[in-house]
């Protein structure tokens, strides 16, 4: 039995780490994707180990079934679906994850290989299996690598059991109704938890259902913009994990309450206009240009606001100063500290101007590219 899944990366319009406090969010789905290959190899082909290969990397990690089940057995736990992972389990795991020596660079993908063991185990028990992963994203760059690595996986393991059932077709991928996708969305969360430690959902959310969504305390509204929202993502480069900033952002908020909650605050009511301009049907008064540049000017102020939380970074600030020599707004995506940065391509803006601001931006060791945006969430194609 066979299965591929895909499952999309994101950017955030405005919002991030204010939502993991209750603050309102705007994400988008883009058009690079998370793939895995999923297999439950048939007995008569005598594979008797959980097998998990990393293709871009050129890393295949593997669990024989019967340590796993001693293992588990021993501590008297057998995670089970849509859980979370207790501290006793996420132990045992890391201690399993740990065994594989993973090379010392590429360390940070222990915790994504944690959630991998979780979710697989949470659904499937120790059959053996083999699991492919290809990711179009770059990795802990703020495009949601994390979230569409549990969508596409928890999307993977739940199909091949009764718990979910196709829906729908398109361009030969399948889709799921909205029951199903909220299942694969609850197990996807409790991936990003092992990896991110307090993630508001947002990530995994709009991973799987696609769109563009505005986003509040685990609670999703689909919106549709009538505007094109083009967007340059520009990566600094500049590596960073997301479990760290949303620490840090906590600890601010510790020191100091009062400022913080008026920081949050501040940024719900930029993302609700932002929505609101957003979705402002074509017919108003109101001009495109006049919508981009209230835009634009959410973007600066939701900047600003980023950087009163400690998660810009001076890679990010050579962006912003960067396009704004061109009279253009971006802001940090994701979690910061590094990663991506969304510059708006206003609709008049002509091809010469975006051709010299990439050249720009790339010169400085950049690296620059458009993706469309609001495209389609998880999919899938049995083999
Ligand atoms: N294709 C993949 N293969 C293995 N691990 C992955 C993959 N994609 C993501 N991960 C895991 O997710 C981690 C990156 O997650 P992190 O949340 O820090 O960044 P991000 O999701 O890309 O950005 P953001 O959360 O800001 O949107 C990696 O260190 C790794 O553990
Ligand atoms: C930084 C954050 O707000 C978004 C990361 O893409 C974290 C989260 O919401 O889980
Ligand atoms: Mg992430």
């Amino acid at each position: 039995m066979e299965v591929r899944t895909r499952a999309p990366g994101k950017i955030i319009l405005s919002g991030e780490h204010a939502v993991v406090h209750g603050s309102t969010a705007i994400a988008a789905a883009i058009d690079l994707y998370t793939h895995v290959l999923f297999r439950l190899p048939a007995p008569s082909e005598n594979h008797e180990s959980i097998e998990l290969e990393l293709k871009d990397m050129g890393l295949v990690f593997s669990w024989p079934s019967r340590r796993l089940e001693e293992a588990f057995t021993a501590i008297d736990i057998i995670p089970s679906t849509l859980e979370t992972c207790s501290p006793d389990c996420l132990k045992l795991i890391a201690s399993l994850v740990e065994e594989k020596n993973i090379p010392e660079d590429k360390i940070w993908l222990s915790s994504g290989i944690c959630a991998f063991l979780y979710l697989y185990i949470s659904v499937h028990r120790f059959k053996p299996a083999m699991v492919a992963i290809t990711s179009e994203l770059p990795l802990g760059s703020g495009l949601g690598s994390s979230a569409s690595f549990c969508v596409s996986l928890a999307a993977a393991f739940l199909s091949l059991t009764e718990v979910i059932s196709i829906a729908d077709e398109k361009n030969g991928w399948l889709t799921l109704n909205k029951s199903n996708l909220e299942i694969v969305n609850k197990l996807a969360f409790e991936g990003e938890r092992i990896i991110h430690g307090k993630p508001s959902g947002i990530d995994n959310t709009i991973s799987t259902f696609g769109r563009l969504i505005m986003f509040k305390s685990g609670e999703l509204i689909q919106i549709e913009s009538t505007i094109p929202l083009r967007m340059l993502i520009t990566n600094t480069k500049v590596g960073r994990n997301t479990k760290a900033l949303v620490s840090g952002v906590s600890e601010r908020v510790f020191r100091h309450p009062g400022a913080m909650h008026a920081v949050f605050t501040a940024i719900d009511f930029i993302s609700k206009e932002l929505a609101s301009t957003i979705e402002t049907p074509a017919t108003s008064d109101i001009s495109i240009t006049g919508r981009e540049n209230k835009i634009e000017e959410l973007m600066e102020m939701n900047q600003g606001l980023l950087q009163c939380m400690g998660v810009s970074h001076d890679s990010i600030g050579t962006v912003l100063r960067a396009t704004a020599k061109y009279k253009l707004a971006s802001k940090l995506t994701g979690a910061g500290g590094g990663g991506c940065v969304l510059t708006l391509l206003p609709t008049l803006i002509s091809s010469t101007v975006v051709d010299k601001v990439v050249e720009e931006l790339e010169s400085l060791g950049f690296k620059c590219f458009k993706a469309q945006v609001g495209g389609e969430g998880l999919q899938i194609c049995y083999g």
